[in-house]
């Protein structure tokens, strides 16, 4: 297995021994993969983006399930009920799942990074192209097809809004496991300022990979509490049947190269 540096700050260096699924560390022929670290004067102001609209109905909101990977919460996207326009987006865009990226102590785990800052964990809100796909599985395979927000979270007081969703997490440790779970708002865990955001065109990263996001990286991070965190990290990579259980830390994938994109930033 490769060993190569991944995000690496002042503080702390991390080594590629943490990559956590066995798939390419970079696709084949991929050049605009993610994530990325944001370099951030290299990204350039563009007055064009418009203010991002989240509308959010937590009536959407369906179940949770461990993957294996992470854990999902998943939305009900048959209809526009729970929608992301604006921003720099020209379409309207279905949320379908919401998910989060962290690391096995407090000093990584995110998966993107602001001049190589990391941040403990990341959530992504996944949405797909609604005005021209009429499902997720159809619009992944489309360089237009998803839109994800990327919200970094810092430790500090706790999050009330994340708690119902923590005090799940048990009923959901081992990979495979599913429970219902309603009437939880997203918007709950957006920053108070979403206008200040950073966006570039990248890919998915974690299969299948494909080129396929308008990534939108928000300036303004959350802030959950040590415990809320260390309940993510006492979910489990491994179903119930295997042998030897993992611990679901260090989801995140090693970043890839800029090959000469863009960054816009909707702020100077
Ligand atoms: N982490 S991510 O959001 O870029 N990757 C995904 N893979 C399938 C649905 S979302
Ligand atoms: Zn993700």
């Amino acid at each position: 297995r490769r060993c190569n540096l991944t995000a690496c700050s002042s503080k702390y260096v991390l080594s590629a021994l943490h990559p956590m699924w066995q798939g390419p560390l970079v696709a084949p022929g991929g050049n605009r993969q993610s994530p990325i670290d944001i370099r951030v004067r290299k990204s350039v102001f563009d007055p064009h983006l418009k203010p991002l609209t989240p509308d959010y109905d937590p009536r959407t909101c369906s179940q949770i399930w461990n993957n294996g990977y992470s854990f999902l919460v998943e939305y009900d996207d048959t209809t526009d009920k729970s929608t992301l326009k604006g921003g720099p987006l020209e379409d309207n865009f279905r949320l379908c799942q919401f998910h989060f990226h962290w690391g096995e102590s407090n000093a990584w785990g995110s998966e993107h990074t602001v001049d190589r800052r990391l941040f403990p964990a990341e959530l992504h809100m996944v949405h797909w192209n609604s005005d021209k796909y009429s499902r997720f599985e159809e619009a992944v395979m489309e360089e237009n097809g998803l839109a994800v927000i990327g919200v970094f979270l810092k430790i500090g007081k706790r999050h009330e809004g994340l708690q119902k969703l923590v005090d799940v997490l048990p009923a959901v440790r081992h990979k495979d496991s599913v429970v219902e779970f309603t009437r939880f708002d997203p918007a709950c865990l957006l920053p108070t300022n979403i206008d200040d955001y950073w966006t570039y065109a990248g890919s998915l990263t974690t299969p299948p990979l494909t080129e396929a996001v308008t990534w939108i990286i928000m300036k303004q991070h959350i802030e959950v509490s040590h415990d809320q965190l260390a309940v993510f990290r006492s979910l489990l990579f491994t179903s119930a049947e295997e042998e030897v259980q993992k611990s679901m830390v260090n989801n995140f994938r090693v970043q890839q190269s800029l090959q000469g994109r863009t960054v816009r930033s909707s702020f100077t």
